[in-house]
């Protein structure tokens, strides 16, 4: 323990050695830290990519943006890609295309318009290339270790609102609908894919919430209904800061499954666009969740696999996650 302890010191005292880090601005926090207090790392792994400043945000804020990650010309590419999905010229296996729920019934809106998202691109090459990307992939090897799986792929297509405030996306934690632990080795990369700000629905974080529980997820009582699958939290801490996350195309933020986050409305006329990829180390391991609050995601999820694939499927809820996870990096040990 004593040995550990010293060697999590080191990293921080390494890192005062860093010369791209301004001594007296950013290392006061890390300083004091380590000196008085040894630094227990729970949320982060030891690698030489985080400054201390950087790791420190993540522990005790369950999230960090970086700027500029991604670049206008990959973007460009995923965008391309998106609009020839939503005009079916290209199909690609296993892709959900999710209508907003208060157009999902009309025959009048179609292409781009139509969408809300895109669930499930793993099979589609040029989208998949986002979650491969060596800069983003060097950030979630921090969290998850060398041996990483793309787990769950989405590209968010906010629409205007309608006016029935289902365009936004309720509080809630990404781990209830993850059958795989342990949470602190799953991370979530999300990509702006143009400015996002308040107006047209940014994301909005809970900080620190990651160091709590998984809680009960149900449908919210939203008197103009509410996507499939959007389960939200109720129990949560009214007063607790919120944190708008304004953003410029390629910015990328990374957090923890168990920070509580959602999106509000989008005031705006244009479709707000993100991209993002939930990442575990593969070294996770599958877990049971009878009983527990995860049991209601389970069954919706299996009566859709039924629904999809017939219903003498006997696909389970953690056999979903077996056939879309995919390789990154490493090898895939358990996951
Ligand atoms: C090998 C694997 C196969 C097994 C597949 C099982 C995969 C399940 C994937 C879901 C896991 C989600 C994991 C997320 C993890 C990260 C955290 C992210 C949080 C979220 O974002 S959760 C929300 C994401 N939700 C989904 O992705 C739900 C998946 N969506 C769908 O399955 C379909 O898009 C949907 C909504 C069922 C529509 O199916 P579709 O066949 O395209 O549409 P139909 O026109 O036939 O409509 C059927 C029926 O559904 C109603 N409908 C349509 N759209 C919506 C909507 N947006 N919300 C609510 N209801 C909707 C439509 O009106 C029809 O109703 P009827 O009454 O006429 O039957
Ligand atoms: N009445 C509500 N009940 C439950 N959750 C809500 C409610 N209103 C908003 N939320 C959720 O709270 C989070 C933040 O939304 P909030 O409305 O604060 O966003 P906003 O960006 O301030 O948007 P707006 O300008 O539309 O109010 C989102 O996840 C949203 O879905
Ligand atoms: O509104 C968004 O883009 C975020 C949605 C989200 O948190 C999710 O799908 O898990
Ligand atoms: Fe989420
Ligand atoms: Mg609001």
């Amino acid at each position: 323990m004593a040995l550990r302890e010293a060697e999590r010191l080191k990293v921080v005292l390494n890192h005062l050695d860093h010369p791209s880090v301004n001594i007296h601005t950013s290392f006061t926090s890390a300083e004091n830290v380590s000196y008085h207090h040894p630094v227990a790392f729970k949320y982060t792994l030891d690698t030489d990519v985080l400054s201390p400043e950087q790791r420190l945000a993540y522990e005790e804020n369950g999230f960090i943006l970086i700027k500029n990650l991604v670049s206008e010309e990959d973007i460009d590419r995923f965008r391309n890609e998106f609009e020839r999905i939503c005009t079916r010229d290209v199909k690609i296996p296993g892709l959900v295309i999710m209508r907003d729920v208060s157009i999902a019934k009309s025959e009048f809106v179609q292409g781009e318009k139509a969408v809300t998202k895109l669930q499930d691109f793993q099979e589609d090459p040029e989208l998949f290339r986002y979650c491969s990307l060596p800069q983003i992939l060097k950030y979630v090897e921090c969290f998850t270790g060398p041996n990483i799986m793309a787990m769950h792929t989405m590209l968010i297509n906010k629409p205007p609102d309608t006016g029935k405030k289902t365009s936004r996306h309720p509080l809630h934690q990404d781990l209830h609908y993850f059958p795989f632990r342990p949470a602190d080795r799953i991370v979530c990369a999300w990509t702006a894919m143009e400015k996002i700000n308040q107006q047209n629905g940014c994301l909005v974080v809970l900080p620190g919430t990651h160091k709590g529980t998984l809680k009960e997820h149900v449908y919210p009582e939203w008197e103009g209904g509410v996507n499939k699958m959007y389960h939200g939290i109720t129990d949560y801490n009214p007063n607790h800061p919120r944190v708008h996350l304004e953003m410029e195309k390629g910015d990328t933020v990374l957090f923890h499954p168990l920070l509580i986050h959602g999106s509000g409305m989008n005031h705006t006329e244009g479709f707000r666009k993100a991209i993002s990829c939930h990442y575990a180390s593969a070294d996770c391991q599958y877990i049971d969740v009878k009983g527990s609050t995860q049991e209601n995601i389970s069954k919706e999820v299996e009566e859709l696999a039924r629904k999809r694939l017939g219903s003498e499927t006997t696909l389970t809820f953690q056999d979903t996650w077996v056939f879309r996870g995919r390789l990154v990096q490493g090898d895939r040990t358990s996951l």
